[in-house]
């Protein structure tokens, strides 16, 4: 061809982070042509050469400002969806983490991308949630450390 076909599409990695607050986690509302109007965690496109703990503290510090510790990995899905306008199929890693200053309470630093951050019960979460994480909640996925 005369080179300006577009490459194929290939799945992409994303690293979300379930920000704990006692029994609360951090959700956004999404202001995104993906998962537009959805409650998801905070998080994003894992960059060239970054570690997942580090693309989770970059990506909450950007999004949020908070400053995050104790990350560690707990789970990762394969969310594939074609029936979009735009195919989407996204690897998506699941990090936990809390609050390195329990004080600090979070900024929508990305109006733009998000309409607000806000801390909600694990047993209540808002609706809808962002698909790959609504998915999660309904395989009872629970993000507490145990005991
Ligand atoms: C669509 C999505 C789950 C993958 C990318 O997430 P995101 O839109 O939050 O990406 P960025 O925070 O990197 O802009
Ligand atoms: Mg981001
Ligand atoms: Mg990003
Ligand atoms: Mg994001």
């Amino acid at each position: 061809g005369n080179g300006s076909e577009a490459a194929a599409p290939v799945p992409r990695v994303a690293v979300v982070v379930f920000l704990l607050r006692g029994k609360t986690v951090l959700l956004g509302k999404r202001r995104s042509s993906v998962g537009q109007s959805t409650f998801a965690l905070p998080g994003g496109h894992l960059e060239f050469g970054e570690s997942f703990e580090n693309c989770a503290a970059r990506e909450v510090k950007e999004e949020t400002g908070l400053d995050i510790e104790k990350i560690e990995f707990l789970t990762v899905t394969n969310n594939v969806f074609l029936e979009e306008p735009k195919p989407y199929h996204y690897v998506t890693v699941f990090m936990r983490a809390f609050l390195g200053d329990p004080q600090q309470d979070p900024q929508n630093l990305e109006p733009d991308k998000c309409d607000g951050w806000d801390w909600y019960e694990w047993d209540n979460l808002p609706k809808p949630l962002f698909w790959p994480l609504e998915k999660m909640v309904l395989s009872s996925f629970d993000p507490f450390p145990v005991g």
